[in-house]
């Protein structure tokens, strides 16, 4: 079993769990459930450096990247860099993250929140949308067609942005409706972690221009950004580059005064 095959296993195990922990009708009861959501999408559109800034501990690649840091601070170190939003991973066994970081994060800044997670069940939106998040993240690995179209419906209906992640033309072309607002490119293989900023440049024109394109992971130069951007890209998202420092937020916004001086 390659690695993304063992998270999608053990997540189905976990929502499994916590659907007969935490019924939907607790969930739709939470205070943040109503609360009305911030458009990353939009966001990205007006933004000149459209960087979406990662809260991430560990990782299947690297292992450990940073435990010795608060979700909060590095919330507030990335709302006043001025990231155009934040990615938040709520997986806990492979990344160390939780829906508490989320809670945590919403706390404390009033820009978009990503939750970032292997979603496979619209309990996970609902959850998404209790715990404060304002957009939400499909990827097509790990989902159908069928799967997409009902997620990404869901999540509409819930007032999040989608973010669908693609690593190649074959998840691309199944994947593509309507109801995603951006369209992710992964430079890293989920189940080789080699990493290459070629499959964001190569996959850029069969995207359709109704979608806001996103180049997520891998990226830690403002030169790699530039590369990125005659191809489309709106959105760049950024984990361990910032992470793996003592101050993520000095470091982001260090990163965007060069990338947009
Ligand atoms: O980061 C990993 O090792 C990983 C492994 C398997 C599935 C997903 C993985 N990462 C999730 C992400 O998409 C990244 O955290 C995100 O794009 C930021 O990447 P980076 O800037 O390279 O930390």
């Amino acid at each position: 079993m390659n690695i993304l095959d063992k998270i999608v296993f053990d997540k189905h195990k976990e929502v499994a769990l916590k659907k007969a922990l935490i019924p939907v009708s607790q969930l739709e009861q939470s205070v943040l459930f109503e609360k009305p959501t911030f458009s990353l999408a939009t966001k990205l559109k007006e933004s000149d450096s459209g960087i979406i800034a990662e809260h991430k501990r560990r990782s299947p690649s690297k292992s450990v990247i940073n435990y010795n840091l608060n979700v909060q601070d590095v919330t507030k170190g990335y709302t006043n860099a001025g990231v155009c939003g934040m990615s938040v991973l709520t997986d806990g066994k492979y990344f160390g993250g939780s829906l508490d970081d989320l809670v945590l994060a919403r706390a404390s800044t009033n820009i978009p929140l990503l939750r970032k997670e292997f979603i496979i069940d619209e309990y996970q939106l609902l959850e998404a949308k209790a715990y404060g998040a304002d957009a939400i993240l499909l990827i097509a690995a790990i989902l159908g067609r069928a799967e997409i179209k009902t997620l990404s419906e869901l999540a509409k209906s819930l007032d999040l942005d989608v973010l669908l992640e693609v690593h190649n033309q074959e998840e691309l072309e199944k994947s593509v409706m309507p109801s995603l607002d951006m369209l992710g490119v992964n430079n890293r293989n989920l189940k080789t972690f080699e990493v290459s900023l070629d499959t964001s440049k190569s996959l850029s024109p069969l995207i359709p221009d109704d979608f806001i394109k996103v180049s997520e992971s891998g990226i830690s130069t403002v030169s790699a950004i530039k590369e990125l951007q005659p191809y489309g890209y709106k959105g760049f998202l950024i984990g361990e580059n910032f992470m793996k420092t003592d101050n993520p937020g000095k470091s982001a916004t260090e990163f965007i005064k060069e990338l947009t001086k």
